[in-house]
């Protein structure tokens, strides 16, 4: 038996935040759009490239800590079998992000080679960065920026209003990151998101988006996780059957609080390095 989450979506604000984007956008030479290490293709959003259009984009795969280091060149080279250039960070720990100021930096110059070629001043590259919430954006900010100068917290939606930072001679960086809202046909993708807590205003039921974590980490074979952690096999149960277990057995029933309880051992790395995608297979 499978459950689909009940993954509810608020068109006004989609459509506000959308027109926003679009508005940072307009502002910009370059872009990083920061994703998700632990599913790098959901955290997408298709229309990005279409919004972005010419505009240099430098895809970030964030939350480099949580998914295994032998993943990483595979990505790299899938990412590149596509036309894409992606760097690795960890912006809570601030890794991988002089890197990405280096291929800021030359960016723009060529922003400026076109800006002397049409005789204009040259002047520092303008770069914003994008994503879905909580993927980790504001983290990323003020590991560029040097000092905590955007808030971020674990709660999705906590990005506020729009300013200019010098971050050199050469990069000016918008402080407020543009969110990406999320139109959720796909419900694969947005059980997922729900997941990794990828999510911005979405309602979800707890225990269905947990249910579906316990299949997932089946079908990938990472159920081991589960006995060693919550000391309960897996074994032919669904997730639903074994959220429902292990809630009779641990917590007088109580489905919520060990959904609860094992999405946010999911989502703190509790459980350990575990990606919910792979490199598709390129021939
Ligand atoms: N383990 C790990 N945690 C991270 C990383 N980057 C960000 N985080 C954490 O992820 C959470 C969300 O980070 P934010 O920077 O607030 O995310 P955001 O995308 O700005 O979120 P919104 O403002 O809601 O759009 C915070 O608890 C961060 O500490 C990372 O690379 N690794």
């Amino acid at each position: 038996m499978t459950f689909t989450p009940a993954i509810q979506w608020y068109p006004g604000h989609i459509a506000k935040a959308e027109r926003q984007l679009k508005e940072q956008l307009k502002n910009v030479d370059v872009v990083f759009e920061v994703l998700d290490a632990r599913i790098p293709l959901s955290s997408q959003h298709p229309q990005v490239k279409e919004w972005i259009n010419t505009k240099p984009r430098l895809l970030l795969l964030n939350r480099m800590d949580m998914i295994p280091s032998d993943l990483y060149t595979p990505w790299q080279k899938w990412f590149e079998s596509q036309g894409e250039r992606v760097y690795f960070t960890n912006a809570k720990a601030g890794k991988g992000v002089k890197e990405i100021i280096k291929a800021a930096k030359q960016f723009g110059e060529g922003v400026n080679e076109r800006r002397r070629d049409r005789g204009m001043m040259p002047r520092p590259v303008r770069a914003v960065v994008i994503g879905l919430p909580n993927v980790g954006k504001s983290a990323l900010i003020n590991r560029l920026v040097g000092k905590k100068a955007v808030k971020s917290a674990r709660r999705a939606g906590v990005t506020r209003q729009l300013q200019w930072v010098r971050l050199s001679d050469d990069i000016e960086l918008l402080d407020a990151p543009g969110v990406i809202p999320w139109r959720l046909e796909n419900q694969g993708d947005a059980v997922r998101l729900a997941i990794c807590e990828d999510i911005g205003e979405a309602s979800y039921d707890n225990h269905r988006v947990a249910a579906a974590l316990v299949d997932l980490l089946q079908e990938l074979d990472f159920s081991e996780v589960l006995s060693s952690r919550y000391g309960l096999e897996v074994g032919a149960n669904t997730g639903e059957e074994y959220l429902y277990t292990l809630a009779h057995q641990r917590y007088q029933g109580d489905l919520e609080r060990v959904a609860v309880l094992f999405l946010n051992d999911f989502r703190k790395g509790v459980l350990g390095a575990i990606p919910l995608e792979f490199p598709p297979y390129v021939d």
